[in-house]
C-alpha cells in the first residue's frame, strides 16, 4: 500500500545530519518560491505534536530505546501527513519539510534498524518526496557548527552522525539530490537552486 492522496502540489524535503544548514536553506527556498507567487507550506519533523515533543524532550533527557523512537516517529509522521502534508499537497501547495522519513532511515538505521524496513513502513502512508535536498558536509564541520550553538544533544555524537551520513549516502533515487554544503551560505543557496532546477525547470532556475 502507498500514499493515494491527491498531489496537485510538490513535496520537497531537506535532509542531512545536524548542523548542515537545513533550517537556513529551507528558509531561502521558501522566499524564492513565494517570490514566484506560489503557496508554500513549511514544516519540520519531529513536529510540535504530542509525540514530536516527547522525542525532542528525549534529545535532552536521554534517548529512548530505538523501538520507542520508531513507534513515536511513525505516530508523529502519520499525524503530520494527515493533518498538514496531505491537505497541502491536495490544494496545490509546495510543501517544504525540514527532515522526513529519510532521517528515520539515517538515525534509527544508525541504531541497527534495517533501513529498507524503515522505508517500507513509512511509504505505506507517507508520500514519497518529489525531491530531497541532501545537504552534505563533513561530520567534523557539522560538529564545529553544533558546538558553536551550545551543548550537543543526545542525537549529536560523532560516531552516530558518521553512521547517519553513510545512510544518506546510500540512498540512490532520482529525487535524492546531494548538495555539497561545505561553503558560504550564498554559494550553498545557489547550489540548492541549481540542484532543484533539474527537477523543476518550469519553476526553479539556477
Ligand atoms: N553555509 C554555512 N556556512 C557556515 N555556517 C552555516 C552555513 N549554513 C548554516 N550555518 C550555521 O550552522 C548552524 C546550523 O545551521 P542550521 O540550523 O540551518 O542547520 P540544521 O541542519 O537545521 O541543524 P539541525 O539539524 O541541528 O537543526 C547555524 O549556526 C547556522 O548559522
Ligand atoms: C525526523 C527524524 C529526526 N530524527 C532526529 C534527527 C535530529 O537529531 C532530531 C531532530 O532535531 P533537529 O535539530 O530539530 O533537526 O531528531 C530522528 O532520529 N528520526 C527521524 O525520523
Amino acid at each position: 500500500m502507498s500514499f493515494t492522496g491527491e498531489r496537485k502540489g510538490r513535496l520537497i524535503v531537506f535532509e542531512g545530519i545536524d548542523g548542515t544548514g537545513k533550517s537556513t536553506h529551507i528558509g531561502q527556498l521558501r522566499k524564492y518560491l513565494e517570490g514566484k507567487g506560489l503557496e508554500v507550506v513549511q514544516s519540520f519533523e519531529p513536529t510540535r505534536g504530542p509525540w514530536g515533543r516527547m522525542l525532542r524532550d528525549s534529545a535532552v533527557t536521554g534517548r529512548l530505546s530505538v523501538e520507542d523512537e520508531v513507534e513515536l516517529f511513525l505516530k508523529d509522521r502519520r499525524e503530520h501527513v494527515e493533518t498538514l502534508i496531505a491537505p497541502a499537497l491536495a490544494r496545490g501547495a509546495w510543501v517544504l519539510l525540514d527532515r522526513y522519513y529519510l532521517s528515520m532511515m539515517a538515525y534509527q538505521g544508525a541504531r541497527g534498524v534495517d533501513t529498507s524496513v524503515i522505508r517500507a513502513a513509512n511509504e505505506e502512508f507517507a508520500p514519497v518526496p518529489d525531491a530531497v535536498v541532501w545537504l552534505d558536509i563533513p561530520v567534523s564541520v557539522a560538529l564545529e557548527r553544533i558546538g558553536s550553538r551550545g551543548e550537543r544533544d543526545a542525537f549529536e555524537t560523532e560516531a552516530g552522525l558518521t553512521a547517519c551520513r553513510n545512510v544518506f549516502a546510500s540512498i540512490h533515487e532520482p529525487w535524492m539530490l546531494r548538495v555539497d554544503a561545505d561553503a558560504g551560505k550564498e554559494e550553498v543557496a545557489a547550489r540548492v537552486r541549481k540542484a532543484l532546477s533539474g527537477n523543476f525547470p518550469e519553476v526553479i532556475s539556477e
